[in-house]
């Protein structure tokens, strides 16, 4: 059987590569990594992950995947959405709470887009991975990005941030998105082989 085809995840955050190396622990994808900031367009998050991923497939010159997270309030129509990681870097943990003080609804969604592409010029394809629960006041020991104040509705109560890591990927917007991509690509791998090798 031919090995599996060679893709780089393209990111700037540690914390992403080290979950999507867990939650890919065991399946047969070959997944090496380049730590770099992309630009990101603005926009609507689709068109963000795949302007994103079409820069990434340039650079790397070859067959890619990258990733969009987005923190979506209810209550603010989806906002701060795709730019959560300019305003948690301004406002902290404390100021994401402050901003639903007006608002009885501190429902929230994370959301995941992953884009993956074969090579420059290639298609780029879209998996989304959601998952759905409320803002509130820090609580937790992991600290990565807007962990403590997400509370996942099924999660018992915990925010993502006081869950063990297996228990966060299993539910989590990145988890699943991250595993429709892999069933995807598993069971179109001709597909996506043709489009690596075609220049
Ligand atoms: O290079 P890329 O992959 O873009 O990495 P990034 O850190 O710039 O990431 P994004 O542009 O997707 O911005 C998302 C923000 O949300 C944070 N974040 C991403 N996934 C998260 C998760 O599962 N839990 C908590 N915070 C997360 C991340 O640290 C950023 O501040
Ligand atoms: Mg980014």
């Amino acid at each position: 059987m031919a090995a599996p085809p060679r893709i780089t995840f393209v990111t700037g955050n540690a914390k992403k590569l080290e979950e999507v190396v867990a939650i890919l622990r065991g399946s047969p994808l070959s997944i090496a990594s380049r730590k770099l900031d992309l630009p990101e367009l603005q926009g609507e998050p689709e068109d963000i992950a795949r302007e994103k991923c079409r820069l990434a497939a340039q650079a790397a010159n070859g067959a890619v995947i990258c990733e969009d997270t987005l923190l979506c309030f209810n209550a603010l129509r989806g906002l701060p959405g795709p730019y959560i990681k300019w305003f948690l870097a301004k406002l902290g943990h404390d100021g994401l709470n402050k901003m639903l003080a007006a608002y009885d609804d501190k429902t929230a969604y994370a959301q995941c887009l992953f884009a993956l592409c074969a090579g420059p010029g290639k298609p780029v394809r879209l998996f989304d991975g959601r998952t759905h629960g409320s803002i509130v006041p820090p609580r937790g020991d992991n600290q990565f990005g807007w962990d403590p104040v997400f509370e996942p509705t099924e999660s018992g109560g915990l925010t993502y941030a006081e869950m063990a890591v297996c228990d966060k990927n299993a539910i989590s917007h990145r988890g699943r998105a991250l595993t429709q991509l892999r069933d995807w690509l598993l069971a179109n791998e001709d597909t996506f082989r043709a489009e690596m090798s075609r220049q």
